[in-house]
């Protein structure tokens, strides 16, 4: 009895943001490329950070972050994205005051580029950057500071991976990405992905760890599964890349 009820108590407190205080999350969904994008804000400061906005449906967050009385921070991107035009180089022009965020290793344009061990700081939170190429070269995932939950990109999706068959994408990089980076994270920490095809939102490092079809492999056999998904490419990928270089817009004004 009393171990359950320590249980509850760790598992509410895990649910926390780092300083003890609920975080507001919000998880949105684009339905075109099966994107989410995540929507993270300090109650106090009202200050805000959305992690992978898409063009299309940046109005849509832009005006949700009106209406909660929140202010945008940053917009950041997990990767350079094959699949959609991100939404962060609209939402700088949208709401004054936000600057778009990308790693340095994608080689793509923004107001601030990232590394392994940076942190984004929003109120009483910080968003860890943990470099996890293998999917793209310059992949990153977002830790919250209590490592309650992790924003995977397209790293680790729920019971699947991002794919390794072009932007310079590599299996054998992706797994120990998976397996240094993201399943030494607390088993209870949830995983948010940058899409899901099958209507999951969200799992946890110890799933993953234990019922990833690919990822619960060997190395070598990863690697075979890997190079013989034969996925077709996705639609949007000949325009999408490019804009995703600039940020989404075609030029960048100032901040
Ligand atoms: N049909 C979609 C593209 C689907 C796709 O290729 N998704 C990527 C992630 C976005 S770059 C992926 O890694 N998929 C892995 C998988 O196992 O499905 C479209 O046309 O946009
Ligand atoms: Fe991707």
């Amino acid at each position: 009895m009393a171990g359950s009820v320590l249980r509850v108590a760790r598992r509410q407190l895990s649910q926390r943001g780092g300083s003890g205080a609920p975080i507001l999350l919000r998880q949105m969904f684009e339905p075109v490329s099966c994107t989410y994008t995540y929507l993270l804000g300090d109650r106090e400061s009202r200050e805000a950070v959305l992690i992978d906005p898409v063009l299309e449906t940046a109005p849509r967050d832009a005006q949700l972050i009106k209406e909660l009385g929140l202010r945008l921070l940053y917009a950041v991107n997990t990767h350079c994205h094959a699949d959609h035009i991100t939404g962060s180089g609209l939402l700088r022009s949208l709401l004054p005051g936000c600057q778009s965020v990308i790693s340095r290793l994608s080689g793509a344009q923004a107001d601030l580029h990232i590394e392994d061990g940076d942190s984004i700081r929003f109120g009483r939170f910080a968003l860890e950057t943990r470099a996890s190429p293998g999917h793209t070269p310059g992949c990153v995932t977002f830790v919250l500071n209590d490592h309650s939950m992790a924003f995977t990109g397209d790293a680790l999706l729920i019971r699947g991976c991002g794919r390794t068959d072009f932007q310079q994408g590599c299996a054998k990089t992706l797994y120990h990405s998976v397996h240094e980076k993201i399943f030494t994270l607390p088993g209870d920490c949830l995983i948010y992905p940058a899409h899901d095809y099958h209507g999951f939102t969200v799992s946890t490092v110890e799933e993953e760890r234990t019922l990833n079809p690919r990822l619960t492999r060997s190395c070598e056999e990863f690697v075979k599964i890997m190079d013989n998904l034969n996925l077709p490419k996705p639609q949007q990928i000949d325009f999408a890349v490019p804009a995703n270089m600039r940020c989404g817009v075609q030029t960048l004004p100032p901040a």
